[in-house]
């Protein structure tokens, strides 16, 4: 799979830039702030329907506009297809697939599978739980589209449910008297129910991408500590099977329900797991050195990529101002994990940061502009 084109309108920086890319590498090169992160920020988006830097969409239109639109041409089997995404805060973004308007934008997902690496990925081994459960719920998306799917019923269930929570919570504060909660038991079985489908698929995602964690960590921090993954959650995980976690959820729902109505929320479910990263026997958060921390989030990215490779696809790979922060061991050890990678997109201020390997075709970008150089 690779990008063949990409065309942005009011997106970020650019009031309208267009780039044609090949497969094999394309190394985006210019001084700082000039748009170069921008681009794969852009196609980050059209994969994963999120910006790997920011939590709401109102930053990537460009300032001034009210909407933004990302038009991209994907090749898959020698097959061309065209995703377009309309941006406009505040409403839901729409979305056309070969052309054809689509019913939601989630039904885009799929049609570019994309790892990216990047700075913020720091975020991922120091950072909130948060930033682990998006990382494996976009690889299930990037598995199985359909995942985008199981997530968004989860998601929807859970608000209804916070949201009741909240008024029986709002109502006792206030001395408004109490709130009738029958309605909360079927919630809870529409919430254990998606909830375990959601969670017996994160489950056997851990397990499948634990050896490729440790390959890659192995080989981007050269034999130095062994890196591992475990799925955190404070409801039985074991045994894994969707009945048995439904039955654990429903369990754990009904046992934290008064401290759920006191406090006004839904304290179980997969909206509160971790996952735990491993450096030997240390966790790797409160523990981990800035370059061992840098090396874990590179080794999550490439397990990602290296996982959906050996399930037959092919992602575009993008690391976005990598080669800076690493050494010069580290850099020619990354060049030879990720030399034949499909299509591989770099974004660096200093090309010579790049090793020689990877230095393919090469873009300058300057303030609104891509040239091939
Ligand atoms: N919504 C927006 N409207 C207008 N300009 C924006 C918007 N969002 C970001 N920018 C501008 O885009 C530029 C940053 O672009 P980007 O992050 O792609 O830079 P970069 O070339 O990757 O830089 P670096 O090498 O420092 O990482 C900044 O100048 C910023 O002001």
């Amino acid at each position: 799979m690779y990008v063949r084109r990409l065309e942005l309108v009011d997106f970020r920086s650019y009031p309208r830039c267009v780039v044609e890319f090949e497969p094999g590498c394309s190394v985006l090169v210019g001084p700082n702030g000039v748009g170069k992160t921008n681009l794969v920020e852009a196609l980050g988006y059209v994969s994963t329907l999120d910006s790997h830097r920011v939590a709401t969409d109102a930053p990537l239109v460009r300032a001034g506009a009210t909407s933004a639109v990302i038009r991209s041409e994907i090749v898959h089997e020698h097959r061309s297809l065209s995703v377009e995404l309309a941006i406009e805060p505040g409403k839901a973004n729409r979305a056309r697939l070969g052309g054809s308007p689509v019913r939601r934008a989630r039904d885009v997902l799929g049609a570019l599978r994309m790892v990216l690496f990047a700075p913020e990925d720091l975020a991922l081994v120091r950072g909130d739980p948060a930033e682990r459960r998006n990382y494996l719920d976009h690889l299930l998306v990037a598995r199985q589209p359909r995942y985008a799917g199981v997530r968004a019923d989860y998601e929807r269930v859970l608000k209804q449910r916070n949201a009741l929570l909240r008024t029986a919570y709002l109502a006792r504060k206030t001395g408004a008297g109490t709130r009738d909660l029958s309605t909360l038991d079927v919630w809870d079985v529409h919430l254990a129910s998606h909830g375990a489908e959601l969670l017996a698929a994160r489950l056997e995602l851990c397990a499948a991408l634990g050896p490729h964690i440790a390959k890659a960590y192995d080989a981007v921090a050269a034999g130095r500590g062994r890196a591992g993954i475990a799925y955190r959650s404070r409801v039985p995980i074991e045994p894994a099977d969707r009945e048995s976690l439904s039955a654990a959820l429903s369990a754990a729902l009904v046992e934290s329900r008064p401290s759920e109505v006191e406090r006004g929320m839904t304290l179980v479910g997969p909206h509160r797991d971790d996952l735990l990263l491993t450096l030997g026997e240390l966790p790797a958060k409160g523990y981990a050195s800035h370059g061992e921390s840098w090396s874990m989030a590179l080794a999550l990215r490439l397990a990602a990529y290296e996982l959906l490779r050996t399930e037959g696809i092919e992602p575009v790979l993008a690391l976005d101002d990598v080669f800076a922060e690493l050494d010069a061991g580290r850099r020619e050890r990354l060049a030879e994990l990720v030399g034949s990678a499909g299509q591989l997109l770099i974004t660096c201020a200093v090309a010579e940061d790049v090793p020689a390997a990877l230095r393919g075709a090469r873009y300058e970008v300057s303030e609104g502009e891509v040239h091939r150089a």
